[in-house]
């Protein structure tokens, strides 16, 4: 990716299904961090005159209507077939990429940015930032939450965690952990002091695992 030679420090933010990730994300916007959001980039590109439009309706036909992607449907091709999920990353993952890449330029004076980002490991996208933040809860809260859901099952939970990497593996590979298993309050004040932190430029360059 084209970066600008002086940029910010890259945190990336990432956690599986219900850890808070999108909470979390708000909480670092709130400490006025810029965040850029991968999955919203992705609704944005697929939706109503999305730049995606036309080359997913090119490969998928039919998987495109006036609100533009039927993501429901493309998803129920797309999670069914390997191959079918590849085409479709090929489509979407570069225009992602030069997405971020605005991003960066726009907020280039920033010290700190976020990149908000569900399947950084499992998409081996650790090359697109420099640190890494996980966040995570213990499995019962995360069942719990995404459970409580509209139109969740037990099933497709099971399936969802099935293509993403246990969270355990993630908290091993992190620079950072957020717990989010705790109150809101405490979350947001490890968010606040990874910050401090993270702008003071006192991260060390290892890849140490240590609670935010
Ligand atoms: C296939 C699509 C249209 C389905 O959309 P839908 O709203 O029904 O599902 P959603 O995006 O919420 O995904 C549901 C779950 O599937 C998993 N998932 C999504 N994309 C992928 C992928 N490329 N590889 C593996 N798992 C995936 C996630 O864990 C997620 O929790 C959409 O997921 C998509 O366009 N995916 C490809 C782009 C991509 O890789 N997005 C990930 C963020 S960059
Ligand atoms: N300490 C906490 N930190 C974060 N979220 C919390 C906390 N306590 C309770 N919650 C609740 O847990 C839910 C987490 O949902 P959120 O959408 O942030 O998760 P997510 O990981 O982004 O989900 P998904 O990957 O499925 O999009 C929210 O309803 C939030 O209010």
């Amino acid at each position: 990716m084209n970066r600008p030679l002086i940029r910010p420090l890259i945190l990336g933010l990432t956690g599986s299904i219900g850890m808070g990730k999108s909470t979390v994300a708000a909480m670092f916007a709130e400490a006025g961090v810029p965040v850029f959001d991968a999955d919203a980039e992705v609704h944005r590109l697929q939706g109503p005159g999305g730049a995606l439009v036309p080359a997913i309706e090119a490969g998928f036909p039919g998987s495109t209507g006036p609100q533009g992607v039927k993501r429901a449907e493309l998803g129920a091709t797309v999670f069914a077939d390997p191959a079918a999920l590849a085409r479709l990353e090929a489509i979407v993952h570069p225009a992602v990429q030069a997405a971020r890449a605005d991003f960066l330029v726009a907020h280039a004076d920033a010290p700190l940015v976020v990149f908000d980002i569900p399947l950084l490991f499992e998409k081996d996208l650790l090359h697109e930032v420099d640190k890494v933040a996980v966040v995570s809860a213990p499995a019962d809260v995360q069942a719990a939450r995404v459970l409580a859901r509209p139109g969740m099952t037990a099933e497709k939970l099971a399936a969802i965690r099935a293509r993403q990497m246990p969270d355990a593996e993630k908290r091993a590979r992190a620079h950072f952990v957020i717990a989010t298993g705790t109150s809101l309050e405490e979350t947001r004040r490890q968010v606040a002091r990874l910050v401090e932190k993270l702008r003071a430029g006192l991260a060390s360059g290892h890849a140490e695992t240590e609670q935010a």
